[in-house]
């Protein structure tokens, strides 16, 4: 970065980058994700949150950077994390090769994308399977898009294939308590938990059988421990589709967990063209490897002068207060 942000960052952060990389496919209606990595005494941390988040939201984002930079991870339980392939909303041509060349055995696949059908859902969801042959697990992801009725329906439709369980079909708890009561599939709550006012207190009893945690939204690696405690429920973990230095936050989250029963959303890196890391966290065999990445490609995919000084903007609002 050319200059520092006005405010004065925590003791300890003494260099920020930003980086900005195409995606392959649009994702969440983002087609080049940009954000800021932060250095400390423990490593580097990622502060990434979506342009569509005010302030407000951004300081948990924020948090877990500094959580990263200057205070580092609980210690790992387990030295890899099974991963699983994510799906943007593609042709089934596309969804079918992106998962064959995943090495991946779980495929997460995103449906009810604005401006398609409950038939091209259907057939990337079949290519998916197609690919994945009868063994594999398939998940599916409305980001909240359906009411109670068009939930049901669907996911009745979308489980001729077999789903492992579907995340986020409603957008409040009260409606995922109802779908729950309709439906056989498990229901995975995303958005309920990371973007409310307080993810330990919501209440989850019958609104749904996996919680999803991501590392940035929920203010860092601890915080998302103390979630995950609080539910008692059994957790995936996601990325927020950071470059490897957040993702390497999301697999320590992931590998301190006790319990570890679905593979994780974090093999986000292979939706970027390029990486802030030469050596990227993408899957083998279906696995992420525990361990920090640090941007030494920082100059390859540095942002721009523009973005940069949004980003700086950004920090000093989420430092005022
Ligand atoms: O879980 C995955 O497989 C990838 C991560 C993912 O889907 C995601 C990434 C960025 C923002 C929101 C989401 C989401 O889970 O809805
Ligand atoms: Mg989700």
């Amino acid at each position: 970065m050319t200059a520092a942000p006005a405010a004065a960052l925590p003791a300890g952060i003494t260099e920020l980058a930003v980086y900005e990389v195409p995606l392959r496919a649009r994702f969440r209606g983002i087609d080049v994700r940009d954000g800021v990595l932060l250095r400390g005494p423990a490593g580097w941390g990622e502060f990434s949150p979506f342009w569509d988040y005010d302030a407000a939201e951004s300081r948990r984002w924020w948090a877990a950077a500094v959580e990263s930079a200057v205070e580092g991870w609980p210690a790992p339980v387990r030295g890899s994390v099974p991963v699983n392939v994510t799906v943007p909303a593609v042709d089934p041509e596309r969804a079918h090769a992106i998962v064959a060349a995943s090495g991946c055995r779980t495929a997460k696949v995103k449906v009810a994308e604005p401006g398609q059908s409950p038939a091209d859902d259907l057939a990337r969801v079949a290519a998916v399977r197609d690919a994945l042959g009868p063994s594999g697990a398939i998940r599916v992801d409305a980001n909240a898009a359906w009411d109670v009725d068009t939930a049901a329906a669907r996911i009745g439709e979308l489980d001729r294939f077999g789903l492992e369980y579907v995340e986020q079909p409603c957008a409040t708890l009260e409606k995922l308590v109802a779908l729950r009561r309709r439906i056989d599939v498990r229901i995975a709550a995303d958005e309920v938990v990371r973007r409310s006012d307080d993810p330990l207190r919501v209440d989850l009893r019958e609104a749904c059988d996996v919680v999803v945690l991501k590392v940035q939204p929920l203010g860092g690696v601890r915080a998302a421990l103390r979630v995950a405690e609080a539910h008692g429920l059994p957790c995936v973990v996601s990325s927020a589709l950071e470059s490897s230095v957040g993702i390497a936050a999301g697999v320590a989250l992931a590998a301190a967990l006790p319990e570890l029963p679905f593979a994780c959303g974090l093999a986000t890196v292979a939706l970027f063209t390029d990486d802030v890391s030469g050596a990227p966290l993408l899957p083998v065999d279906g696995a992420l490897p525990v361990g920090r990445r640090d941007p030494d490609r920082i100059a390859a995919v540095a942002a721009g002068e523009q973005t940069a000084a949004r980003w700086r903007t950004r920090i000093d609002e989420v430092l005022a207060r």
